[in-house]
């Protein structure tokens, strides 16, 4: 019998018991040279005085203070040189009253001096030194255990150590430290379809993400990381991974295999081999997390999702791994204001990563991506959080973003529809961009609100003409479109053609089906334009035409997305752009050229990264390199500047 299954737990409940939760480990003593972000383990002492010795601070004369008390700049006192000590020497003359010796920075204070002039205040001439201003006993000087003196305690155990400590340590003749031993956490990927990136692809399978993204957050966390690689959905394989793994290390994480559907292999096997005490989580995504205790070793199953699996790290494994290796800081957060309404489901925490603008003040863009998509992390500058009893967040809401690293805004913010020749532009280009994808429409409004420095946009008009209709009745004011190039438009099918399809009529056939584009798509413009003309000249209603398509309800979000549901053969055809169709080695039949272009803000025109981009859509670099994109087309105006009002 299970003795849980699907319980969930709250996170706060789940955060709870692994702050309770510790792993005792033992103590190794390494250099300093290694002991950076290591944790002590043991107070340390002086070995000496720091300094060692009274120590001049500046290059100048050792004097006894009293003798220039009446110095004044007009009425110099006179004092005889008897000799000299440099940095690293034994002093080998007194100072007497009367009398001074020349003494560089660092140097051993003769007896008998109790302070030092500096040089520019002083002049020499014949055996003499001329002092122009009184000096203070003990001023310039460093006197012997005023840093730690020898048997202080100079850094306490439990201190995780920085530069500062350790040339403080350093200063104190301790060359090597007690810390506690990193963590061994080993990572394992489940999967029948995982394969390890650098072995061939074959169909069904797809590269192991979760292995290298959670090894890299495992040594963020100052543990030691033991990547064992990828197993198969085999109860047995998997445990005797698991069992492996915990005779060398403290922490197993498992990725995969967590949900129902398997049969809760990493449930089955956890329990196996320890405690469960957390079988899903409140929160999404991650809710499938399993973790389990066996005598001083923890468990952690995460989901298989690579934004699944990042998202429970963050929020679950890394603060109790950063606890361990004493690494915990406060998450860096920034007060954003959020750009879109943002549902959530009741009931279960959330956490939606974010892009973040700087327009002053922040902007956040939710990605509305499903947890399977690593663009997104990789896009993404942080998460928000998203109370259980909350369904919605509204736009313009503050909310608290957490990041991910350290936020840097970027030199050019690019908001709208996603084209690989503007991902060659910005490589072309080489500023730093920050591309958000969210369609043409959102992007004229982002420009509109200033987010933006720019925007690409492909939005047809029914009145058959590009953009411009769409700028004016969204009502942007001071922008210029800029000419970019022509995209072709067509009818993407499996390779060879193997439907016969040669245009819109096909459609109607039994034997097709269709995979449409989303409504506010400039594909979607098009489909639908070219199916009323068909309605016209058949004499059906365009209601009864769109009836009679078989999959016109079922609408694909991106050009790639379409091409991907031929290459499956979940449709027999779409309609979108030759570059993509190309890319994934299916058959194009062209339609019509779509026209690409820029809207730019007449108040960013002036900025580097905006007249770089320009500049490079102008190019005749790009021009050559677009060609390499199939479809992408640089026409004669291409980068011409259209005004309107
Ligand atoms: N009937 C149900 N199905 C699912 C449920 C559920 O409650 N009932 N939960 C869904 C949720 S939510 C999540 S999260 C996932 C978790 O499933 P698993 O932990 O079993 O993960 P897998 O099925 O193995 O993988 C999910 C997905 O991620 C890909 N994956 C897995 N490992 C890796 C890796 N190392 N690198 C890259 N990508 C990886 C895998 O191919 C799958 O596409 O279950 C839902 N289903
Ligand atoms: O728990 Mo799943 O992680 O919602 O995608």
């Amino acid at each position: 019998m299970r003795k849980v299954f699907r319980e969930l737990k709250s996170l706060d409940e789940v955060r709870r018991i692994l702050e309770s939760l510790t792993i005792d480990l033992d103590i190794e003593e390494i250099s300093i040279f290694e002991a950076y972000n290591r944790v002590l383990a043991e107070d340390v002492y002086a070995k000496c005085d720091v300094p060692p010795f009274d120590r001049a601070t500046m290059d100048g004369f050792a004097v006894k203070a009293e003798d220039t008390f009446l110095a004044e700049e007009d009425k110099p006192i006179k004092l005889k040189i008897v000799g000299n000590v440099k940095a690293g020497e034994v002093p080998r003359v007194e100072v007497d009253r009367g009398c001074a010796v020349e003494i560089s920075t660092g140097a051993v204070m003769p007896k008998g001096a109790n302070a030092v002039v500096m040089v520019e205040y002083t002049t020499v001439r014949d055996g003499y030194v001329y002092v122009y201003k009184p000096v203070a006993p003990m001023e310039n000087v460093a006197s012997a255990g005023s840093d730690a003196m020898a048997g202080e305690l100079i850094v306490r155990k439990g201190k995780v150590l920085s530069a500062r400590e350790i040339g403080l340590i350093a200063s104190a003749g301790v060359d090597r430290v007690k810390v506690f031993r990193k963590p061994k956490v080993a990572i394992i990927s489940t999967g029948d379809e995982i394969v390890e990136v650098g072995r061939p692809l074959e169909i069904g399978k797809i590269y192991d993400v979760n292995l290298y993204m959670i090894t890299s957050k495992v040594k963020e966390c100052g543990c030691l990381a033991f990547p064992m690689g990828v197993v198969r959905d085999d109860y047995l394989e998997i445990k005797r991974t698991v069992e492996n793994a915990l005779k060398t290390c403290d922490i197993v994480i498992t990725t995969g295999s967590t949900s129902a559907g398997l049969g809760d292999v990493i449930y089955r096997v956890f329990e196996e081999l320890g405690d469960v005490f957390v079988h899903g989580i409140a929160v999404k995504p991650g809710k499938p997390t399993v973790i389990a205790k066996t005598k001083n070793k923890v468990l952690f199953g995460l989901p298989g999702y690579p934004v699944s699996a990042l998202m429970i790290f963050e929020v679950v494994v890394a603060p109790f791994l950063r606890k361990l290796t004493g690494l915990e800081v406060e998450r860096n957060k920034v007060k954003a204001v959020l750009q879109v309404k943002t549902y959530s489901d009741v009931g279960r925490r959330e956490f939606r990563p974010v892009a973040l603008v700087k327009t002053g003040k922040f902007i956040a863009y939710p990605f509305t991506t499903y947890s399977g998509s690593v663009s997104t992390l990789a896009k993404a500058d942080g998460f928000i959080e998203i109370p259980e009893n909350v369904a919605f967040l509204e736009e313009g809401e503050e909310v608290d973003v957490i990041l991910f690293g350290d936020y840097k805004p970027s030199d050019l913010v690019i908001i709208g529809s996603h084209c690989l020749g503007v991902d060659l532009l910005i490589e072309l280009c080489s500023v730093d961009a920050k591309v958000i994808n969210v369609g043409s429409t959102g992007g004229l409004l982002a420009v509109k609100r200033g987010e933006a420095d720019l925007a690409g946009t492909h939005l047809l008009d029914e009145s058959g003409v590009y953009n411009i209709p769409f700028i004016k009745r969204l009502g942007l004011k001071d922008v210029i479109l800029v000419k970019g190039y022509e995209r072709e438009q067509g009818f993407i099918v499996a390779k060879g053609n193997p439907k016969g399809i040669r245009g819109f009529e096909d459609l109607l056939r039994e034997d097709v089906v269709f995979i449409n584009r989303n409504p506010g798509s400039g594909t979607r413009v098009l489909i639908d334009m070219k199916l009323r003309e068909l309605a016209e000249k058949l004499g059906l209603s365009f209601e009864e035409i769109k009836k009679r398509i078989k999959g016109y309800d079922v609408e694909a979000k991106t050009h790639t997305a379409v091409a991907v549901a031929v290459l499956m053969g979940k449709a027999d055809v779409g309609v979108g752009i030759r570059t993509v169709a190309d890319r994934y080695g299916l058959d194009f039949i062209p339609l019509r050229p779509e026209e690409y272009d820029f809207v730019v803000r007449k108040d960013r025109l002036g900025k580097e990264s905006v007249k770089r981009f320009l500049e490079t859509l102008r190019s005749d670099k790009f021009k050559r390199e677009v060609r390499k994109l199939k479809g992408i087309r640089v026409t004669e105006r291409t980068g011409e500047i259209v005004e309107f009002s």
